[in-house]
């Protein structure tokens, strides 16, 4: 269960803090008596000792509250709700002094500290030093606010204390990955989670050892963290509750929230940032203010007033008493990206790939019988597809086809070309087999571990028996499989939960995505693209696949392909590409072993193969195309990528880790970065729109996975809620771009076009 470390409270009790306010205080009668606290359950009473603990935080550290704690959403959540109607005015202020805070100046240099109060001078002045030592690490800003969080532990004041020990979970109840334990982690399933799990814990193990440590950091004599469970804990809080505001920029507007409210704050964004910060950037933890829970669609905003003396929590727009108090941590982050770096994911995420899946909620367990079953209708098909396809009898079909399914003319698969598969005899066969009662084909079925073995028997057994092999290994990589660590068993159950299945469904649809918006938009470049791919120009494509691209079909049933294939080079050992005919197919043929030869599809391909295999989850290497199908250059693609791929630092808007490619390009793209992260930014009071595209940002795992906006796509989409993938696959021309991309890019080419197959027939089930 992705939650399972996440505690859970009663849904029964909405425990309301008492509220201070300045001047005007509104402590009132509690609304609990302590006769019926005696009678309540153990974990009501607890949230009642909480709410009087939170009560005696906001007293100590003089923090202006019109919001309580209570417990909502689905799993009763912990988190704040309004006290009494609110319009505009603060919900909760903190002053600055009241917080932890390291600021970072714009010009990536000094960072700064701001103590807690009663911190002797030449304990700041050793954690600054420090900070200055880590100021070229990853997410150095967390790891300060994680010593001062741990000073404050220890030697704080009363207030301070009370909130670290009494308000902050202890780290088995935080769900940020950092604090799944070895024997936990089998429960995210998702081997990208894993990994980034793992990483995390580096992260963790390298800063208790380097500088925490009590026995062997830099700030052992400080005494903070006898062991590592200190340090894990203490970077937990602050990946998760701490928040980044970016200051002193001009006005403007754009994506992310808007302040309903007239303060003239400098903007900030919850998390990490999503852009790079060209102006000071200061990593705020704010009591209180960071018991605010996530939303979609948030109802108030955290905003650093322009004076910098508060931090403030403002309605987006009038609340009522009661009413949950949430924020928006995201940015655009899917559910993925938000289990990563949060360890949660919210329902109908409209980041997740943009593709909605009608009743994604409802849909099946991702079992492995289902998927089984998904993989043998498909042998059926396949078993049947030799008639369809035979060169006198069956009608040109269009899409990309593999050698070994096209007419003999062409070299059939007897040419030592027969790995590639049918992608469009596949699609036109799931149009004529809608209704089919059962394949013509007999096969038998055998069972091993927890994949499937299929072995045809029906005609064409030497091409059914690599298509098995791929079905075999497809269902292998759909199918639940967390035996990551040593001494763990393999799962054998299922991607049972509801927020794993919409993180599956994500990742497929950001895999169709990512190949449109990452290709060239005129059918002439996608021409260029797959000669690229024919002359061994595109790295990754060493396993002898063989392309056809048929003409009739690229542009639909009423449209003619227009211009005629540009004649393919000669050079590189290719089939020759045959002219453009109506009635016939041009052929594109590739050998096995081509290098890069350095052509810009080329080089794409290649920061996309570098950053797979060096196991980066989120890479746009190149230019693509946006929403409209406008062209965009590689920097705009790259920016979007760093918008959804810093890394850890949840909490640190000034350490975003972007990595690897994305980040190379960012930083190329940081002038541009929008101004709506700006000084006295004020938007409306509903939010207003967001004109950025950072919500296209496309993500890629190993094996990966991505989706699209394109608007074939979003008319497949309208068309066919489910089982997007196959429709795009018979759009013709943009099934061209998209399957040599996902054959240019992606490891395991054959075998995540067969998995996707499985998977559109999973769902048709
Ligand atoms: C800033 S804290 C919010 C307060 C927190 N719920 C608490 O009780 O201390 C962020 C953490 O709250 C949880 N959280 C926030 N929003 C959530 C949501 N919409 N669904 C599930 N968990 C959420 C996650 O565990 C996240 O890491």
């Amino acid at each position: 269960m992705l939650h399972s470390v996440l505690r859970r409270w009663s849904a029964d009790s909405v425990c309301g803090s008492r509220c201070r306010r300045l001047g005007r205080s509104s402590r009132g009668s509690p609304p609990y008596t302590h006769a019926t606290s005696t009678l309540a359950s153990p974990l009501v009473r607890q949230q009642r000792e909480q709410a009087v603990s939170l009560e005696r935080v906001i007293d100590g550290l003089e923090i202006d509250s019109l919001a309580s704690l209570g417990f909502h959403g689905p799993d009763d959540i912990r988190g704040l709700v309004a006290s009494e109607r609110v319009r505009s005015a603060a919900l909760v202020t903190v002053p600055i002094g009241s917080t932890l805070a390291v600021s970072l100046d714009g010009d990536g240099g000094q960072l700064s500290v701001l103590a807690p109060p009663g911190m002797p001078p030449n304990v700041k002045k050793a954690i600054e030093v420090v900070a200055g030592l880590i100021r070229e690490t990853p997410d150095h800003q967390l790891l300060i606010l994680a010593v001062l969080l741990l000073w404050a532990r220890k030697y704080g004041s009363t207030a301070w204390r009370e909130y670290c020990e009494a308000m902050l979970p202890p780290a088995r109840e935080m769900s940020c990955l950092l604090c799944y334990t070895p024997g936990e982690l089998s429960t995210l399933q998702l081997p990208h989670l894993v990994d980034e799990a793992a990483r995390q814990h580096d992260w963790a193990r390298w800063a208790h050892s380097q500088w925490l440590s009590s026995s062997s950091g830099a700030l052992r004599r400080l005494g903070l963290a006898d062991a590592l469970e200190d340090t894990v804990w203490a970077l937990a809080v602050v990946r998760s509750r701490a928040v980044g505001f970016q200051v002193g920029m001009a006005a403007g507007s754009g994506s992310g929230f808007k302040a309903g409210h007239d303060s003239g704050p400098d903007s900030v964004r919850l998390g990490r940032a999503r852009r790079l910060p060209t102006g000071p950037v200061v990593s705020v933890l704010a009591p209180v203010v960071d018991l605010a829970n996530h939303n979609n669609d948030p109802n108030c905003v955290i905003q650093l007033t322009t004076d910098k003396s508060r931090v403030v929590l403002l309605p987006r727009r009038p609340v009522g008493p009661g009413e949950p108090l949430t924020v928006d941590y995201g940015f655009d982050r899917s559910s993925l990206e938000l289990m990563a770096d949060y360890g949660f994911v919210t329902q109908a995420n409209p980041y997740d790939g943009e593709v909605e899946l009608a009743g994604a909620d409802k849909l099946p367990s991702l079992e492995l019988s289902r998927l089984e079953a998904a993989a043998r209708a498909l042998l059926r098909r396949h078993h049947q597809r030799p008639q369809r396809h035979s060169a006198a009898t069956a009608p040109r079909r269009p899409g990309l086809t593999a050698a070994g399914d096209i007419p003999s003319s062409s070299g059939g698969k007897g040419d030592g070309c027969g790995e590639g598969m049918d992608v469009a005899g596949e699609g036109a066969a799931t149009q004529e087999e809608e209704q089919e009662g059962g394949g013509s084909a007999a096969e038998v079925v055998t069972m091993f571990g927890k994949g499937v073995a299929i072995s045809g028997t029906g005609a064409g057994a030497g091409d059914e028996a690599d298509f098995s092999s791929r079905l075999r290994a497809a269902v292998a990589f759909l199918a639940p499989r967390t035996a990551s660590f040593p001494g763990q068993p393999a799962n054998s159950g299922n991607f049972s939960t509801p927020a794993t299945q919409r993180i599956i469904a994500g990742l497929w649809h950001k895999l169709l995505r990512h190949c449109i918006e990452s290709l060239p938009t005129s059918l002439e470049q996608d021409r260029a693209l797959l000669e690229d791919i024919i002359a061994g120009a595109v790295v990754g494509f060493t396993a002898g696949l063989s392309l056809s691209l048929d003409p009739d079909a690229v542009s639909g049933p009423t449209s003619a392909f227009e211009p005629p294939p540009r004649p393919r080079p000669a050079a590189g050992g290719s089939a020759p590409v045959s002219p453009s005919k109506p009635e016939g197919a041009v052929q594109l043929r590739m050998t096995s072993e081509r290098k890069a030869v350095g052509a810009v599809p080329g080089e794409i391909m290649q920061a996309a193969a570098v950053a797979v295999a060096a196991g980066e989850r989120n890479v746009i290497p190149g230019g693509g195309t946006d929403e409209n199908g406008e062209s965009v250059g590689r920097g705009t693609a790259a920016r979007r990528a760093g918008s959804a791929t810093s890394s850890i630092g949840s909490g640190g808007a000034a350490s975003a880790g972007v990595r690897g490619a994305a980040k190379a390009a960012a930083m190329n793209e940081s002038a541009a970065v929008p101004p709506e992260l700006t000084h006295g930014s004020r938007g409306t009071q509903d939010g207003g729109s967001n004109g950025e595209s950072v919500a296209t940002a496309s993500t890629v795992v190993p094996y990966g996975i991505v989706g699209s906006s394109g608007s074939d796509v979003s008319d497949a989409r309208s068309r066919h809620a489910v089982g997007t993938a196959d429709v795009i696959c018979r759009t013709g021309r943009r099934a061209g771009r998209l399957y040599a991309a996902v054959r240019a890019r992606l490891e395991h080419k054959e075998l995540l076009t067969v998995a996707e197959q499985v998977l559109v027939q999973y769902a048709r089930n």
